[in-house]
């Protein structure tokens, strides 16, 4: 590492406008990001109110109240934030839960800047950060009664513990066997508009009249077990998908005709009459974009099952012996519970502040963070952790933390 520490916590004085030492409930840190001031805090001591970002834009002397997308942490003891690469804030909480004690505020970032431009506001934005990585999600699509749901039920079943799937919202009524939470989240239009407003969702779309959509918790919530997450979804979200900042696998799935699609949406015999027709007319076009449209990295046809099972298999690399478990789920981060914060080039450094001797976990540590993926509005994974003995470690050399 070689460099000096940049700031050193205890240098600063609580509230500094470098954003450091951002306290407890009823308090405000401040970061100056550009000709911005992003303050993040909260105004009283209330338990119901939450952590609340204002901005003061110093070329105009104004208060812009942004709007804010994703989850927000929840209110805490107390909070230190440090700025990284200029876009976005990182927030250490202090007495929270391994699971919940590093977060980030999105300033500037390329998902923030698109969301400017569409909403004509300003606009920031949260994600939980987490240790370690997920496997690529599986994006699987094609007309309806084109056997997606039964393809996705095999592979479930065969490998439990490797795969979770992507529970959707809908606005469409549910079928005779499907429970809510389970198949879907059954909702009503203006709830999941305003949520699609709130920028909860990964990607929605108008499928056969109703409104279906991925949230991005529904995403985050499997990769959150360990799991790879599976999406069934239409080739319109398909697109969207493709277009966000999660990295995924495409798979379309494309009837042997026309003929055999209608027949096996009647032998289901889940919709009426005039729904199979709707569906069957969206088939066609869902099914030129599906092949020629380049959002797809694999197209299988199903016309044997078994044989297309196979083959889904063989993509996503399981057509040896059926492995039994998932990756581990990724541990959360044990904060030592007094502590400060700076930050040396890649890394943060968390240093104990305990004067008595403490057990190893709740040693200082350090949070690499030269591999941070994904982001707003989720989780930002990559986080990686060491723990120290002592301040010249952080110098000198660095464990890893088990
Ligand atoms: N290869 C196949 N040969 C014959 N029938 C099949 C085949 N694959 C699936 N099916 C049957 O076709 C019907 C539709 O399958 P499924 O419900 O899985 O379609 P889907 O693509 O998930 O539809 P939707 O998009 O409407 O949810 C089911 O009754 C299923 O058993
Ligand atoms: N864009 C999205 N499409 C979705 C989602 N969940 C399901 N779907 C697609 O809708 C049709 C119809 O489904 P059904 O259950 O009513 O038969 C099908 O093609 C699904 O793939 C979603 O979250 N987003």
């Amino acid at each position: 590492m070689g460099e000096a520490p940049a700031l050193c916590v205890e240098d600063l004085k609580e509230g500094f406008s470098n954003g450091f030492g951002l306290r407890t409930k009823g308090f405000k840190t401040s970061t100056d990001v550009g000709d911005k001031t992003f303050v993040i805090g909260c105004n009283n001591n209330d338990s119901a109110s939450s952590l609340e970002v204002h901005i003061y834009d110093k070329s105009r002397g104004k208060w812009v109240i942004p709007t804010v997308l994703g989850t927000k942490p929840k209110l805490y003891e107390g909070y230190s934030a440090v700025l990284l690469n200029g876009d976005r804030i990182m927030i250490i909480i202090r007495g929270s839960t391994p699971d919940d004690c590093i977060w980030f505020l999105e300033v500037d970032t390329e998902y923030v800047k698109q969301q400017k431009e569409v909403s004509g506001t300003e606009v920031v934005a949260w994600s939980k950060g987490v240790r370690g990585d997920a496997e690529k999600p599986v994006v699987i699509s094609g007309p309806s009664g084109v056997g997606k749901g039964t393809l996705i039920n095999m592979l479930m079943e065969e490998f439990p513990s490797m795969f979770g799937f992507s529970v959707s919202h809908t606005t469409r009524a549910p079928r005779d066997m499907e429970k809510n939470g389970v198949h879907y989240h059954f909702t009503e239009r203006s709830i999941m508009e305003k949520d699609i407003k709130d920028g909860k969702f990964l990607e929605f779309a108008s499928v056969h009249g109703n409104l279906y959509g991925t949230s991005i918790e529904a995403v985050e919530a499997v990769a959150d077990s360990g799991k790879r997450c599976i999406l069934d979804i239409d080739v319109q979200g398909a697109k969207s998908v493709r277009a966000s900042s999660l990295d995924a696998v495409f798979v379309f799935i494309s009837p042997p005709s026309m003929g055999e699609l209608e027949e096996r949406l009647r032998l289901r015999g889940t919709e009426t009459e005039e729904q199979v027709q709707k569906r069957l007319r969206n088939a066609e076009a869902e099914i030129e974009q599906g092949k020629s449209s380049g959002i797809f990295d694999h197209i299988l046809c199903n016309d044997n099952l078994e044989k297309c099972y196979e083959n889904l298999k063989k993509l996503l690399g399981l057509d040896g012996s059926a492995p039994t478990n998932s990756k581990p789920s990724p541990k959360g981060i044990d904060l030592p519970p007094n502590h400060s914060v700076s930050k040396i080039d890649n890394k943060i450094l968390i240093k104990c502040e305990t004067p008595e001797p403490v057990n190893a976990s709740k040693k200082s540590i350090i949070l690499d963070i030269s591999s941070l993926k994904g982001g707003a509005p989720g989780r930002t994974r990559g986080l990686n952790v060491y723990a120290i003995d002592s301040f010249s470690d952080c110098l000198n050399g660095i464990h890893k933390l088990s």
